[in-house]
Parts: C-alpha cells; sequence; structure tokens
C-alpha cells in the first residue's frame, strides 16, 4: 500500500522505526473481518457452527472473526439484525461501558451514530430500562442510522438528525456520551483506499478543531458526573492524546482507567510530556483496524445548580388523528408487555415508545428534528391496520399476533427484493409473518393466488444477481 509521505514521517516518529515499520507491514495484511450478534434475536446461538466462524473478539461477549468475508447482502439473517458487521477494535467501547455503566439504567447519547456500528452495540450493551438517542448530522446517513437501529429491534431508542451545537437546550441531560468524533481516519488506510486518498497534515488540522468543536458544544448536555467516551478511528496525537488532555483541562473532566488485560496488547497514551490513560489499538499489534478510544467523567461540582427540568410528558399525542379509540386497542393487544409502553397518533400512523422515557421524549422533541422514536408499529387505512415492518423486527411483538410462514431461502431473498411472493395453499389469508430459520423476515398480505410483499421499498436489495457462490452465516437444516 502506498501511504502518503508526511503520513509515514510523522507515524514513524511517534512509533519508532521497529513499530511503524511493522504498522507498515500489517497494513498490507488481508483486513480481519468480524461481525457482532445479536443476542436479542439468537438468544442461544451456538456460535461454533457459523461458517467461517474464527475465534472471539476478545474484548466483546458477542463479537467474532469468520475467516472470510461472507456474501453479507444475501444473507437474510443479516436483513432481519441478527447481526452487524462491524470492525473488531471498535468493539472496544464495550468494555467501557460495562465497567462504568454497569447495571444502573442511563440515558445516552451517540452524538456521530451513523451508521450505527456503535449505537447498535450500545444498545444491546445498556442495562434494560435505558434510553440510547442516536443522532446524526448528515441527512440521509441518520436515514441509514434509523435503519440499522430499526433491525436490531430494541424499542428505547430515539434517532435524531442534528448538528452538535443543537444539544445545547439539553443542559445536564446525559448520563453517557459517545462521541466517535469525524477524523482523518489513519486507522482505516487498510479498509478503505478513500481514507489514504483524503489523508494530508492539513485534514488532520481540519479535524482536531473540529472534534474540539464538537465536544464544547455538546459537553453542556452531559450530567454532572456523567461520562464522555471519546473515539477516533486514527493514529496522530493531535486528534488523540491532545485532544484528551484539551478536554481535560478545558472542562475539568478526569480521565479514567479500563480494566484491560495485557494480553489484549492494547497500546497506551504516546505522548511524553504525561500520563493520562488512553487506549490505542493498532492493526500489527491486534486483530482489527486502528482505533483510539478515551473515557472522561464530567466533574460533580456541577451537581448544586438546577438540573435539567424536563417537560412533562403530553399523554397519548394525537395529531389529526384518523384512528379510533378501539383500533388503538387492537395495536396495544399486539405488545408482550403493552403497560410498558405509550402509544401515539401521528395521523394515520401508530407508534410505541416506552412510558417510562415520554418525559425525556418530549424535551428532545422540543430541541431536536426526531427522525425516530420507540417502534412504528401500524398504519390504519379506514378498517386496516397495516403492521409496519418496524413492528417485524423489534422484539414487542407477540408472537401469536400474526400467523408465521416460514419460508426457504430463495424465497427469502425474493421477499427482501420486494418481489411478489406465492405462500403455500395452506398458508392463512391477510396478514403474515414470514420468517426464515424461525426469525421475522416482514410481513406479506396474503390474498391467496399471490401475497402482497409489505418489505420496505428503500431497504430492498437492489443487486439483481444472486452470486455463484453464497456464503452465509448458517444455512437452514
Ligand atoms: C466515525 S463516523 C461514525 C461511525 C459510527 N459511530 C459507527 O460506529 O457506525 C463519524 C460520523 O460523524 C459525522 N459527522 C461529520 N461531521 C460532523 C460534525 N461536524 N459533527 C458531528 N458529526 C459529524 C459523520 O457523518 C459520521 O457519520
Amino acid at each position: 500500500m502506498e501511504l502518503p509521505v508526511s503520513f509515514a514521517d510523522r507515524t514513524r516518529s511517534l512509533l519508532g522505526d521497529e513499530e511503524y515499520n511493522k504498522l507498515a507491514d500489517a497494513l498490507n495484511d488481508e483486513q480481519p473481518v468480524s461481525i457482532r450478534l445479536n443476542e436479542a434475536k439468537l438468544p442461544n446461538a451456538s456460535f461454533g457452527l457459523f461458517h467461517g466462524y474464527a475465534g472471539p473478539v476478545p474484548w466483546s461477549s458477542t463479537g467474532f472473526y469468520l475467516d472470510r468475508r461472507l456474501t453479507f447482502t444475501f444473507d437474510p439473517l443479516f436483513h432481519a439484525g441478527c447481526y452487524y458487521v462491524q470492525e473488531a477494535s471498535s468493539m472496544f467501547v464495550e468494555q467501557a461501558l460495562k465497567q462504568y455503566v454497569g447495571e444502573t439504567p442511563a440515558v445516552m447519547l451517540d452524538l456521530c451514530a451513523a451508521p450505527g456500528g456503535k449505537s447498535t452495540h450500545a444498545r444491546s450493551v445498556l442495562p434494560e430500562g435505558s434510553l440510547l438517542v442516536a443522532n446524526e448530522v448528515i441527512r440521509n446517513r441518520s436515514q441509514i442510522l434509523a435503519e440499522n437501529l430499526t433491525k436490531w429491534g430494541h424499542p428505547g431508542v430515539v434517532v435524531t438528525n442534528n448538528d452538535p451545537a443543537d444539544f445545547s437546550d439539553l443542559e445536564d441531560f446525559f448520563d453517557v456520551i459517545l462521541t466517535d468524533v469525524p477524523c482523518s481516519g489513519e486507522g482505516m488506510f487498510r479498509k478503505d483506499p478513500v481514507a489514504v486518498s483524503e489523508w494530508s497534515p492539513a485534514n488532520v488540522d481540519i479535524c482536531w478543531i473540529r472534534q474540539r468543536r464538537i465536544i464544547s458544544d455538546v459537553w453542556p448536555s452531559l450530567k454532572p458526573g456523567g461520562l464522555l467516551i471519546y473515539s477516533t478511528c486514527t493514529y496522530n496525537i493531535k486528534e488523540n492524546e491532545r485532544n484528551i488532555r484539551w478536554i481535560r483541562d478545558e472542562f475539568d473532566a478526569e480521565v479514567l482507567p479500563v480494566d484491560v488485560p495485557g494480553v489484549w496488547n492494547l497500546t497506551g497514551n504516546l505522548i511524553d510530556e504525561e500520563y493520562f490513560p488512553v487506549y490505542r489499538f493498532l492493526p500489527h499489534r491486534t486483530r482489527g483496524e486502528g482505533f483510539f478510544l478515551a473515557v472522561l467523567r464530567k466533574p460533580e461540582e456541577g451537581s448544586m445548580k438546577i438540573r435539567y427540568k424536563l417537560i412533562p410528558a403530553q399523554g397519548m399525542k394525537r395529531v389529526a388523528s384518523g384512528v379510533s379509540k378501539e383500533q388503538l386497542d387492537v395495536a396495544r393487544g399486539w405488545l408482550l408487555s403493552p403497560d410498558d409502553y405509550e402509544l401515539s397518533v401521528n395521523g394515520t400512523n401508530i407508534t410505541a415508545f416506552p412510558k417510562e422515557y415520554l418525559p425525556e421524549l418530549s424535551s428532545l422533541q422540543q430541541s431536536l428534528r426526531v427522525i425516530q422514536a420507540g417502534v412504528a408499529l401500524t398504519e390504519v387505512k379506514g378498517k386496516d391496520l397495516i403492521p409496519n415492518h418496524a413492528l417485524a423486527m423489534s422484539y414487542i411483538l407477540r408472537n401469536d399476533v400474526f400467523p408465521r410462514e416460514e419460508v426457504p431461502y430463495e424465497q427469502a431473498i425474493a421477499y427482501l427484493r420486494k418481489e411478489a411472493i406465492v405462500l403455500s395453499g395452506e398458508a392463512p389469508r391477510g396478514y403474515v409473518l414470514l420468517t426464515y430459520m424461525n426469525i421475522p423476515l416482514g410481513f406479506v398480505k396474503n390474498i391467496g393466488n399471490r401475497a402482497n410483499n409489505l418489505y420496505p421499498q428503500e431497504w430492498r436489495i437492489r443487486s439483481g444477481y444472486l452470486p455463484e457462490e453464497i456464503l452465509i452465516l448458517c444455512n437452514q437444516s
């Protein structure tokens, strides 16, 4: 790989000749492939039986290496939210969350969240009863974020599309903020050739300055005593150690250690002047791409001032409602624990959101552009309640509400391409939940001679061809 000369010079002087040469060699190796499983959908998964299984990612209880790249696009379980394809080093976020959030429910913001690797991960690691706000400033990327979180299936998620500065009204709001900031991407050189071509010393400077602005913008919305998890996928100290030192000094924050066994082979602080704990993943030392993470705690002394006052929840929202009370009751009856959710109506759409976080949702809606909150259940059309795809993906749906039809691989792919489906003559008429390996794929409306495909148009598999060799995580037996 042809590395930018200036990058090579700077990184060599940072790491020393020997380490730098090893790093440069590693960048010519094949990039490791790893996935993270959604335990809520694959509770008793027998990991060793997966195709390509090549051992656990040591710092993530649900992360696994694969010995080759599977044809993920043609794996129904991938589209059903059973796993996320994620670079292994970045799964280290789990350690920070487990050590410092533990079992206490938290309100967490993932500020730079698209496409959703760390958001889906955080949602799995946060204790039950937590709320995750996943934000992405770029509009079309925020749609991808919403798609990935919908597939992941957890109801306690709000997706927003805002600039970090828009969070200034939400003072002392979050217990945890993850800032996986946009960076110069040196750690992605092996994975993404564009990162090499876009790299320049000037861009490194643009990045560290922007990163400080992002932290300054969002810092007031972290509660006193709250946690900031800062991460990048780059090596240089301007975007890493120097920014951590700046956050520490500017905001009087404490830099916290994360317990890390020596066998993981991580690298610590690379500035000579002083020590504080930070965690680096270098591709010649760990199986993964370059990654940097540090955890900081906001000082408690601000805790005497008046905290953010949550806006009282407005109760059930009905905007120009074309929905009757009976229809709402029907939708409520679809849920596993209906008392835990508030159903809101927007036009003809009904959504369920965890009751305990309604005040937080009201506050978020006042300040931010909320593009999704909770689980979209149904659209009401006259007397008909059309079940939403998000309901099929979520795990709040009772499994005795809609008849289920298990489909073979070819039919699952046809469904995910949004082609017309013909079910067996015995299949019931009306709304049917298709499953593949007993995992919900989505709804169809069976009208007998064919079934109307309700898969979201914009999420369909667009590729018309089927590769000759298909390698997916597990095959139907
Ligand atoms: C490293 S990526 C995030 C990856 C994501 N956390 C994940 O694990 O899938 C950084 C994100 O920051 C967003 N971003 C770009 N400029 C930004 C800005 N000025 N403020 C906040 N976020 C920004 C990018 O669009 C991108 O989605």
